[in-house]
């Protein structure tokens, strides 16, 4: 092991390596392994493996982080990886290539559930689904980076450095295609969307992340068409129109699924009234508004003006929807509540990645809606905010996953939440 003095807050591990017996997988996809009383997060490593890691950063007394650079037992559920970017030291964008699919929706699930024991004091079975279409080529949207040569790629993990690719088998063929076979001089990065009629969005960024022109390539165009703002999405059995750089879930299967089973959880009836928080362009409250009929009211609520105006546009056949350009955070919710004059019979929420918080939980909790379906793509801010949900007189009924993000360890949920 390394001597000397620790590195900023480290015990200077880092570069060092060692063996270690990997045990189960913690939130972020790392495993959890122990070496000399610490804990090590290991990076390409399975439950059950003995390895060799490397250390990568050694910046915290308590733990440090590793690759796996050796497999000296390995899980019989690791594969070969599918793409020949990834691995040690290679492309930071993938951390599962080398598991099994089945074995990644079994670890996603274990995932969920230790976080809802940890930090809601729950113990509650969960699934993770596979959604149509396979672990490969399921990336409809994606950000590369460029480096200096204006050669397009993926970022090491945690580093600066652009691995360069040729391609980047996650990402729908003709959206890979679009960004990874030609050169971006000059460009700090570029955004890559395919819409449900094949139309590829490229738009370039520069080194500070700000959009600086786009391109769309219609099917069969031989043209590029400049600038759109919008794109086809489907789902539920419709079309959506969707802000061109609005939000959209990444797989081509996931709002499919997630509108089948958040209108399962919430079992709308007529005249019921429903808010749908954070809504982007009207998803979810578009897919229920017909269930709440003429006598009922549906109100999306959601910040971004792009994504109101689609969502406006996504609703306009239904006179009982409305659509409340605004926060939702504690001051703004305890408004909207107040202008919605009745208390809603169903909350549909999905905030980004941080969560809702407590304070607005709390406040929708007070509602008393007689349903909250909850959906996130954190499995520790579903925790966290279902705790509050619990704390104020909710049970959580049920939990489904969702595999929208193969070879990666990010989960899709939608809870239900219930008095
Ligand atoms: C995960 S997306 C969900 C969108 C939509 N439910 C869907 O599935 O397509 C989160 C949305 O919340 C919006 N948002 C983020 N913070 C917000 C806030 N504090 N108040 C209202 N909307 C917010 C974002 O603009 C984004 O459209």
């Amino acid at each position: 092991m390394a001597e000397g003095r620790p590195k900023r807050g480290g015990l200077g591990w880092a570069g060092t390596e060692f063996e270690v017996t990997v045990g189960p997988v913690a939130h972020g996809g790392h495993c959890v392994a122990r070496h000399e009383g610490r804990v090590v997060f290991v990076r390409h490593s399975l439950p059950g493996e003995r390895v060799v890691v490397r250390v990568t950063e050694d910046r915290h007394p308590g733990f440090c982080r590793a690759d796996a650079v050796e497999v000296l037992e390995a899980s019989p559920a690791r594969v070969e990886r599918p793409c020949p970017y990834s691995g040690p030291g290679r492309c930071g964008g993938c951390d599962w290539q080398h598991v099994d699919p089945a074995e990644q929706r079994r670890l996603k699930a274990a995932v969920v559930r230790e976080q809802l024991a940890r930090l809601a004091g729950l113990d509650v079975e969960v699934a993770v689904e596979e959604l149509p279409g396979g672990p490969l080529r399921w990336r409809s949207r994606a950000r590369f980076a460029v480096d200096r040569s204006g050669a397009p790629g993926l970022r090491r993990h945690r580093s600066h450095d652009v691995v360069v690719l040729d391609d980047c088998p996650i990402t729908v063929e003709p959206a890979a295609a679009a960004v990874l076979q030609r050169r971006w001089p000059g460009a700090g990065a570029v955004d890559v969307s395919i819409d449900s009629t094949g139309a590829v969005t490229t738009a370039r960024l520069d080194r500070q992340g700000r959009p600086t022109s786009s391109r769309v390539v219609r099917p069969g165009g031989e043209l590029p068409e400049e600038p759109s703002g919008r794109a086809e999405r489907r789902a539920g059995g419709r079309d959506w129109e969707v802000e061109g750089t609005g939000f959209w879930q990444v797989h081509p299967a996931a709002a499919d699924a997630l509108v089948a089973a958040v209108a399962g959880f919430a079992d709308v009836r007529t005249g019921e009234t429903v808010l749908d928080l954070y809504a982007g362009a009207g998803l979810f409250g578009g897919a229920l508004a017909p269930a709440v009929g003429l006598e009922g009211r549906v109100v999306c609520v959601e910040s971004d003006p792009g994504a109101c105006a689609a969502a406006d546009t996504n609703l306009g056949g239904f006179s009982q929807a409305e659509v409340w350009q605004g926060d939702v955070d504690a001051e703004g919710l305890t408004g909207l509540l107040a202008e919605l004059g009745a208390a809603p019979d169903v909350v549909v929420l999905d905030p980004p990645r941080a969560g809702a918080g407590p304070a607005v939980s709390r406040l929708l909790a007070g509602t008393g809606a007689r349903a909250v379906v909850y959906v996130a793509c954190d499995p520790a801010a579903l925790a966290r905010d279902v705790a509050a949900f619990v704390e104020a007189g909710y049970r959580l009924a049920a939990v489904r996953g969702f595999d929208a993000f193969p070879m990666t360890a990010h989960v899709e949920c939608v809870a239900l939440l219930a008095r």
